[in-house]
């Protein structure tokens, strides 16, 4: 329906109010985040590579679980992040099926150091939710920045209202400019620094109809060639959530050890990454026996939003 009044109605989105809701239902863990984040800013500049590793795997974290808050999944009810994102990440590490974190570190740190004044480091995320997971997703773009990890991230939104709480570029905009007039000087000032490197444009929001499409990824050459080339010019695409993993993997019953690679289907544009709470009935490149065994105990296990996955494959 949405697609067939699109342009929407006065930029009418059904979902506004209960994104709107999720986020201010998330304030203290987003003050919690902004907080912890901008004591991170100030001796930045000071962190040893190993230091820097540490934070991004950290960051890398409360969004991965940032994916847990979903109106879909939560068929409309509270899905908000209530305690600090950060208290609990060591204690979901277990819950992390697999964690190709090691790789994404390598693949960022070889790319600064090939990096020329010419070529910029490229970063994109594939956004999801709005609400909590957005901020998380915006705090983690900041960190790449100030950190020097990347030099530009750019961020990809749906063009018309989607699977509940899925982030418009009105929900984009919306985020930042809540933040950045929020009493909390925190939250402010990352509202403050976000909305600057969009002025500067070393942040960039693009929307395509593509992600609205009923496609798998593997049809996205052949269907949104334009799409499939600027996501050619990335050194790391991060998609976030469920439903884009259901597309990257074509959405079928694999067998659990199918190779991320294969299941991909040639879906190649550039390295590339999920972060995912399984929330549905798909999983590939787990261990001989990982899947069967949690089966076992907890017959939810692939729908119950507990277990996520950080998986990477760099083939192009
Ligand atoms: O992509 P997200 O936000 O992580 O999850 C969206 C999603 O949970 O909504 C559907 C249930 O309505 C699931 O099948 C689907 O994967």
């Amino acid at each position: 329906l949405q697609r067939r009044i699109h342009p929407p109605i006065d930029n009418f989105d059904v979902f506004k109010e209960g994104k709107a809701q999720n986020f201010f239902e998330s304030q203290e863990a987003v003050i919690a985040l902004c907080t912890y984040f901008q004591e991170l800013l100030k001796n930045i500049k000071d962190l040893d590579e190993k230091q820097l590793q540490e934070e991004l795997f950290k960051l890398l974290q409360v969004s991965l679980w940032g994916n847990k808050c979903d109106l879909s999944f939560s068929a409309g009810e509270d899905s908000s992040q209530k305690s600090s994102p950060l208290q609990s990440l060591e204690s979901l590490i277990p819950y992390i099926l697999v964690n190709d974190t090691e790789k994404l570190w390598s693949l960022l740190v070889n790319a600064k150091k090939r990096n020329t004044e010419k070529s910029n480091v490229r970063f994109d995320i594939i956004l999801d939710n709005a609400g909590f997971e957005l901020v998380s997703d915006l705090v983690l773009a900041d960190f790449l920045l100030s950190s020097k990890l990347a030099d530009e991230v750019h961020f990809h939104g749906k063009s018309i209202p989607w699977y509940v709480s899925d982030t418009t570029k009105h929900d984009f905009n919306w985020t930042v400019k809540q933040l950045q007039s929020a009493n909390h000087m925190w939250m402010s000032r990352c509202g403050i620094n976000w909305e600057g490197n969009l002025k500067k444009g070393v942040w960039v929001y693009h929307d395509h109809m593509f992600w609205t499409l009923p496609h798998d990824f593997s049809s996205m050459a052949e269907v949104a060639p334009d799409l499939y080339a600027d996501l050619q010019k990335s050194n790391l695409l991060l998609f976030k959530g469920d439903l884009n993993y259901r597309k990257l993997t074509g959405d079928r019953k694999w067998e659990y050890t199918v190779p991320f690679h294969q299941a991909l289907n040639k879906f190649h544009p550039a390295p590339l990454c999920s972060l995912r709470t399984l929330k549905s009935d798909t999983v590939v490149g787990l261990k001989p026996g990982q899947g069967e065994q949690i089966q076992a105990s907890e017959p939810e296990w692939m729908v119950s939003g507990k277990y996520g996955v950080v998986q990477f494959d760099a083939a192009l």
